[in-house]
Parts: structure tokens; C-alpha cells; sequence
């Protein structure tokens, strides 16, 4: 728990979350215990050390050195995945430990290329996340939205195939995926890889976001943007193009920052050294969230102390920010109303207290 005296405030201030990977809740005891259920076999402590225990996987998270580094462990955990419980179980612990943080919607990334190319099919997958969502909806209020990540490292032919198979269970039409993202490696891909599909996506209505600016310089935010992208995750290198940014503020292009993330992948060596004073400063909206919290040691509400901590921010600053979130949601504007009138309540009842 943090000393800030906010603390209190913020763990009651209604959250939105929109940037986290269910693949990155997934923690270390959780996959020691599924490789011993599933008969999966993790890689080998005498070739790499970090897999002799739960305990030394965790020491290794804290000593990553790019978000490549990240993404080899990231890859390699979720193979231990094989059942649709599997995903649910993933899941539906990521939502009670966001519940416990004041989340009151969620909107959560899934990699299902990934899953495929390893042999679990597309409908298992998206099985066990449903069922994740559909628990957390009904025994914690919550509402959930799943978004299917494109992932950068991977042909187009794969993020198409996975695209196809969402189209063919009419997952778009139902509701059942609410939206595309794109993630994995940054610098290294084309910028513009899923031009195409974005494009199709977007004549269908489909909502789309996508990964950029987190180490790519913000030419990877003006790409995104021109694709598409309504959204864009991470982006805290937009504060290095002084244009691109003044745009992104006007269009109310909600950036999705994830603080604690940006430290532990080594984009900023400190929160403190995050451009939120200047996006406050230039009017940009984003929201704060946890994006791989298993793997860097901190869910939404250390994000939120982590930010409260190294910035100082005023209660108007922090409704500005929370009235943000539920703007930049993809929900109905009766769900916007609720909760914009919650984060009014906590206001009056713990503001004072908390100045
Ligand atoms: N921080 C991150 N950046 C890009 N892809 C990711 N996939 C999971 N976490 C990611
Ligand atoms: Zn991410």
C-alpha cells in the first residue's frame, strides 16, 4: 500500500481499466501449478535459471531490460494455457483482483494468434475469456469488454486468419469481441502491418485500438491513427511531437498509460519522468492502467499511487483524469452516466478529506 495520503481516495475513486493483457495475469505460482496440471514443460533452469522456481521466474520479472526481454517470457508462460478453464480461471482472477481496486469496468486484451500457433483453437480460447467475463459481470458488477490483439511479430497471414475465424462465429456481430488491437514487438515490424485489416475492420463499425509510441517515436502514433486507431496504448512518446499531440487532443483521442509498465520495460527510468503534467497541460485525455500486472508487479491501483506519488495531483486533477476514463470507454452512454455519477459521489464524500 502507498503512504500517500491520497491513497484512500484513489482506492475508492471509480476505475476504468483499458489496458491489460489477460495473457499478462498470469503470475508465476499460476504457471508452475497449470504446467503440473496440463503436463506442460517450462523451459529448462539449466539453460535458463529464471524457470527453477515460481520465486526465481518473479526475481527475473523485475530485471527486465526491454520490452522485448518482457515479451520472451510473456510468450513463453502462456503456453502452459491448454483448456478453456484455463482461461476462465485466468480470467476471472485478473477481475477479482480489479474489483478489489475499485475497477468498475474493464476492457481486456487477448492473443489469440498466439494460442493458435501453438494448437489451441481460436474457440477455446475465446470460451474461457467469455466465461471469465461473463462471472465477473455477474457476481461482481463489473462490465467487460474483450478486445482481440493483433500481434506484430507474427505474419499478417496469422492475424487474418484469427480475424476470419471472429467474423465466422460472428463474435463482432454479437458482441462477444468488442474490438481489435495491436501489440507485441514495436520497432522492428512494418509500422503499418494490419493496414489492411484494420481498413475492413473499420468499414464493418468494428472499434480498434492499437500499441504505439511505447518504444517507437511517434511517427508509430501518427501511423496507428491514420489506420484507424480511435485509441492508442501506451503512446507517452506523442509529448515528443508537439503537433501530433495538440491533434490528439483536439480529436479526444484517449491515450491508454501504463506508468509502472513504462518503468519496469526501461522506456523512462521513473513515473516521474512520464509526460502526464504535460498531457494534463495540453488537454490530452488518457487513462492509467496495469498492462501486464503479473509480470511487473503492480495492478491498477499501484499505477494510480505510483502516478499520485511522483506527480502530486490535485482532486479536480484526479476527477479529470477518472471522468476521462468512463469517456473513453467503449460502452453505452447509460453506463457512462452511472458512472460518471459515481465518481461524482466518491467525490463529495472523499474529496474534502482527501485535500
Ligand atoms: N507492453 C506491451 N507492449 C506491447 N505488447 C504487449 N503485449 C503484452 N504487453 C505488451
Ligand atoms: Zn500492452
Amino acid at each position: 500500500m502507498c503512504k500517500d495520503p491520497l491513497h484512500h481516495f484513489l482506492h475508492g475513486l471509480p476505475k476504468c481499466e483499458h489496458h491489460v493483457h489477460l495473457e499478462g495475469c498470469l503470475t508465476p505460482e499460476l504457471i508452475f501449478e497449470l504446467a503440473a496440471k496440463n503436463g506442460v514443460q517450462l523451459p529448462d533452469p539449466g539453460v535458463n535459471p529464471a524457470y527453477a522456481s515460481a520465486s526465481t521466474l518473479l526475481e527475473r520479472y523485475r530485471r527486465f531490460t526491454s520490452l522485448d526481454d518482457f515479451l520472451s517470457f510473456y510468450f513463453e508462460g502462456m503456453a502452459v494455457l491448454l483448456t478453456a478453464d484455463d482461461f476462465a480461471e485466468l480470467a476471472w482472477a485478473y477481475f477479482v483482483k480489479a474489483h478489489a481496486d475499485g475497477v468498475h469496468h474493464a476492457e481486456v486484451f487477448f492473443d489469440p494468434q498466439v494460442h493458435i500457433g501453438r494448437g489451441i483453437p481460436y474457440a477455446t480460447v475465446v470460451e474461457g475469456f467469455v466465461a471469465g467475463c461473463r462471472r465477473a459481470e455477474t457476481e461482481l458488477g463489473l462490465t467487460t469488454r474483450l478486445i482481440l490483439c493483433f500481434v506484430r511479430h507474427l505474419p499478417l497471414d496469422s492475424a487474418a486468419e484469427v480475424y476470419e475465424a471472429a467474423l465466422a462465429h460472428g463474435h463482432f456481430e454479437d458482441r462477444v469481441v468488442h474490438g481489435l488491437g495491436s501489440s507485441s514487438t514495436e520497432v522492428g515490424p512494418p509500422k503499418d502491418l494490419f493496414r489492411p485489416l484494420f481498413g475492413a475492420a473499420k468499414e464493418r463499425g468494428i472499434q480498434i485500438t492499437a500499441h504505439a509510441g511505447e518504444e517507437g517515436d511517434p511517427s508509430y502514433i501518427h501511423t496507428a491513427l491514420e489506420m484507424g486507431a480511435q485509441r492508442i496504448d501506451h503512446g507517452i512518446r506523442l509529448a515528443e511531437d508537439v503537433e501530433l499531440m495538440a491533434r490528439v487532443a483536439r480529436e479526444g483521442v484517449m491515450l491508454t498509460v501504463c506508468p509502472i509498465s513504462n518503468v519496469q520495460l526501461r522506456c523512462v527510468t521513473a513515473v516521474s519522468e512520464l509526460p502526464i503534467r504535460t498531457f494534463l497541460d495540453a488537454g490530452v485525455p488518457f487513462s492509467l492502467n496495469s498492462d501486464d500486472p503479473a509480470y511487473f508487479g503492480g495492478y491498477i491501483l499501484d499505477n494510480y499511487c505510483a502516478v499520485q506519488e511522483a506527480f502530486n495531483l490535485s482532486v479536480a486533477e484526479w476527477r479529470l483524469i477518472a471522468e476521462n476514463s468512463v469517456r473513453g470507454s467503449w460502452i453505452e452512454e447509460a453506463r457512462k452516466t452511472e458512472l460518471l455519477q459515481r465518481i461524482d459521489e466518491h467525490i463529495r464524500q472523499h474529496g474534502t478529506l482527501a485535500n
